[in-house]
């Protein structure tokens, strides 16, 4: 219609349209971390990995189609995980309210509630955001990071976002929660140890990823967080400090003079930790929606709608 208005992003956007949905989404999530824990790291991951990607606009959902290719067969997202489960969740919202919910916003809402599941802050989001139709796998390497990038690179594409370094700070302590494959440590181990890391550590290493080029068909990892591997917290960067970083983003985090002192200050307040983590959350999730009649509401989260 020429005359719809465009709030943009608000709270409670379906309070009027489907005012249940929000609700549907926390209890789809808490039960399908009853059933398996890790759908809420897979929560958390998406939203960096949607969102960051120019757009919080489900596009990372998107499978592979004869022209394009999908976002989650790059590189970049080794080892993403539950997309099913996205299905999950947006089938029990369609049943209450067909075609109204957009992807994008059960993205963003269902790492929301994961994030609490895990023992992190609760972060009131708005809503209002619009499905994509195209995956962006063709600039994806332009946005995400690689786990070996330098933290200048870092920073700058943080910054690009509007999250400052105490945020990206804040943000890499997703990194307390989850694994690591093997494939993404082996270069530290083979064919010399990295001696910036803690031998105690390195030995667990050594054990988890036996081969210098790892078995593709085994699926060797090892949790980010030996501490605490389950709870969302400022473990990591007692972890970071201590050399026992597996990335070699995490390992500058606690090393580099911009963000080190960060580190030090979420390491001993785990309250300064949710408070910037929240704030960067917040701006991460509003990173250039789509909103008003731009977009669509998709009605499977890894297919675009046809068009008639
Ligand atoms: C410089 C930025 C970042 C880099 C280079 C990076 C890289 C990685 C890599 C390589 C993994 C391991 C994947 C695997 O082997 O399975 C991983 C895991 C993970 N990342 Fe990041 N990451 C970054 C930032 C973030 C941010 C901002 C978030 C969330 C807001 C996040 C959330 C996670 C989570 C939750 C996992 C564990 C996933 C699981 O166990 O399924 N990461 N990351
Ligand atoms: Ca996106
Ligand atoms: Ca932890």
């Amino acid at each position: 219609a020429e005359n719809e208005e465009d709030p943009g992003l608000v709270m409670n956007f379906y309070k009027d349209t489907c005012p249940q949905a929000e609700d549907i989404i926390k209890e789809q999530v808490r039960l399908l971390y009853m059933r398996h824990k890790n759908t809420a790291f897979s929560w958390l991951r998406n939203i960096f990995h949607d969102c960051a990607v120019q757009s919080c606009d489900a596009s990372l959902l998107l499978d592979s189609t004869r022209r394009s290719l999908s976002e989650k067969e790059m590189d970049r997202s080794f080892g993403m995980r539950n997309f099913r489960y996205i299905e999950t969740i947006k089938e029990a919202v369609e049943r209450e309210c067909p075609g109204v919910v957009s992807c994008a916003d059960i993205l963003v809402l269902s790492a929301r509630d994961g994030i609490v599941s895990l023992g992190g802050p609760y972060i009131p989001l708005k809503t209002g955001r619009r499905d994509g139709r195209k995956s962006r796998a063709e600039i994806l390497e332009e946005y995400l990071p690689d786990h070996n990038e330098s933290m200048s690179v870092v920073l700058d594409r943080f910054a690009a976002m509007g999250i400052d370094t105490p945020g990206l700070v804040a943000l890499l302590g997703s990194h307390s929660v989850g694994r690591t494959h093997c494939v993404k440590l082996v270069h530290r181990l083979y064919p010399e140890v990295d001696p910036a890391l803690n031998p105690d550590h390195v030995e667990h290493m050594l054990y988890k990823c036996p081969d210098s080029i790892p078995d593709p068909k085994a699926v060797q990892y090892v949790r980010n967080d030996r501490g605490t591997p389950m709870v969302l917290d400022n473990n990591y960067y007692r972890n970071i400090l201590d050399n026992k970083g597996l990335l070699i983003v995490d390992h500058q985090l606690a090393t580099d003079k911009r963000t080190k002192p960060y580190v030090k200050k979420m390491a001993k307040s785990q309250s300064y930790f949710f408070k910037e983590f929240s704030r960067a959350i917040t701006i991460l999730s509003e990173n250039n929606p789509l909103t008003g009649s731009k977009g669509e509401i998709r009605k499977q989260c890894n297919v675009a709608n046809k068009l008639h």
